[in-house]
C-alpha cells in the first residue's frame, strides 16, 4: 500500500493529537474540524486552543472546513464522536481509503459499534480500529504511549500500523476489532462509576474494587459479543480501563466525580465542548447487554445515576448488597 497524506476527521482534542503524532516525522496531514475558529487556528496559528490548548501544533498540519479535501488522502483516521460518527462520515465522499476508527463508543439507538457503522456508511471500504490508553493531551506532547489496532486483514493491519508508529507511539496488532472496539467503549462508562466513588469520598479500596469487578463486567459483555479475552485484557481494555479509572484527566472521571459530588448529569452535561462519551454509551450499553443476556450492575448504576433516579448512596448499597456469588462467573 502505497499512502501519502494521512487525514484525520475530528479536530477535537484526540484527533488533533493524532495529527500532531502523525506529523511528528515531517508527514503531511489534512485535519477536518467542524468549528471555523480550530480550522483558523491551526492553519494561522499552528494550535488549537478550543481542544488541545498550550500544544504547539507542527506545520505539517493543514485544517479544512471540507471533509471532501480528504478525498486524496490515503489513510483517514476518523475522530468523531461516536454518536455523531455516522453523520460526521455520512456527508463525506472520501474515497476508497482504509477508515481507521477512534471513537470510543456504541451508537445510541441502533446499538452498533463504529465498526459497525462504518461499514453501514461505507460498505467495502477497509476498516481498522485504534484504541489504548492515550489521554491525547500526552500523545500530543509526544510522551511514549501505545495502542491496539485491529484490523481483520493482518496485512492491511500490518501495514496501517507501520505507517502510524513513531518512536513514542507504538501500535501493538490484532485481528480482533470488535474486542477493541467494546473495551474502549465500556471503559468509559466504568470511568464515570470510579469518578463517583472519588467523588464521593468512598476510598482507594472501592475504587480497586470497581476496576477490577467493571472488567469482570467488560469481560463478559464482550465475550457475548464475541472480543477475545486477550484483547480485553490489552491495552484497548483493561489498560485504558486502569489509565481512566485513575486520573480527573479523563472526562468521563471527572463527569463521574461531579455525580459523586452531588451535582446533576444535566448540569455537568450542560454547554461543554469536550465530550464524556460514556455519558452517551452507558444507556445503550445496558440495553446491548439486556440484548446479550449479560449482567452489567456497575453499568446499571451508572445509568441511574445518570438518569438522575438514585443518589450515590443508594447505587453503592444496591451494588454492595448483591447476593454473593463466585467471582468468575
Ligand atoms: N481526548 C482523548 O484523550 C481521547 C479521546 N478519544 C475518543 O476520541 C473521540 C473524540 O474525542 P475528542 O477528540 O477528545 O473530542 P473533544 O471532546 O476534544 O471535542 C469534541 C469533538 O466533538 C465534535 N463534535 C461536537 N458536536 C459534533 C457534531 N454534531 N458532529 C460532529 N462532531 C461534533 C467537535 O467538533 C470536537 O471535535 C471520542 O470518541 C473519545 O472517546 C480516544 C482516545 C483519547
Ligand atoms: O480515552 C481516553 C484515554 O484513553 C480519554 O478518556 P476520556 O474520554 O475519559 O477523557
Amino acid at each position: 500500500m502505497t499512502m501519502e497524506k494521512i487525514g484525520v476527521i475530528g479536530g477535537g482534542a484526540w484527533g488533533t493529537a493524532l495529527a500532531q503524532t502523525a506529523a511528528s516525522e515531517g508527514e503531511p496531514v489534512l485535519i477536518w474540524a467542524r468549528e471555523g475558529e480550530v480550522v483558523r487556528a491551526i492553519n494561522d496559528h499552528c494550535e488549537n486552543p478550543l481542544f488541545l490548548p498550550n500544544v504547539p501544533l507542527s506545520r505539517k498540519i493543514r485544517a479544512t472546513s471540507q471533509l471532501d479535501d480528504l478525498a486524496d488522502c490515503d489513510a483517514i483516521l476518523v475522530v468523531a464522536p461516536a454518536q455523531h460518527m455516522r453523520e460526521t462520515l455520512g456527508s463525506a465522499s472520501i474515497g476508497f481509503a482504509p477508515l481507521i476508527l477512534c471513537a470510543k463508543g456504541i451508537e445510541a439507538g441502533s446499538k452498533k459499534l463504529m465498526s459497525e457503522v462504518a461499514a453501514e456508511v461505507y460498505p467495502g471500504a477497509p476498516i481498522a480500529v485504534l484504541s489504548g490508553p492515550t489521554f491525547a493531551h500526552e500523545v500530543a506532547k509526544g510522551l511514549p504511549a501505545a495502542v491496539t489496532l485491529a484490523c481483520e486483514d493482518a496485512e492491511l493491519g500490518a501495514s496501517i500500523a507501520q505507517r502510524l508508529a513513531r518512536p513514542n507511539f507504538r501500535p501493538y496488532l490484532s485481528s480482533d476489532v470488535v474486542g477493541a472496539e467494546i473495551g474502549g467503549a465500556v471503559k468509559n462508562v466504568l470511568a464515570i462509576a470510579c469518578g463517583v466513588v472519588e467523588g464521593r469520598g468512598l476510598g482507594q479500596n472501592a475504587r480497586a474494587a470497581l476496576i477490577s469487578r467493571g472488567f469482570a463486567e467488560m469481560t463478559r459483555f464482550g465475550l457475548a459479543r464475541g472480543a477475545q479475552a486477550e484483547t480485553l485484557a490489552g491495552l484497548s481494555g483493561l489498560g485504558d480501563l486502569v489509565l481512566t479509572c485513575s486520573s480527573v484527566n479523563s472526562r468521563n472521571f471527572s463527569l463521574g466525580k461531579g455525580l459523586g459530588e452531588g451535582k446533576s448529569a444535566e448540569d455537568l452535561l450542560a454547554d461543554r465542548a469536550t465530550v464524556a462519551e460514556g455519558a452517551f454509551t452507558a444507556p445503550v450499553l445496558r440495553e446491548a447487554a439486556v440484548d446479550a443476556g449479560v449482567e452489567m450492575p456497575i453499568t446499571e448504576a451508572v445509568c441511574a445515576l445518570i438518569d438522575g433516579h438514585v443518589s450515590v448512596d443508594f447505587a453503592v448499597e444496591a451494588l454492595m448488597a448483591r447476593p454473593l456469588k463466585s467471582e468468575v462467573r
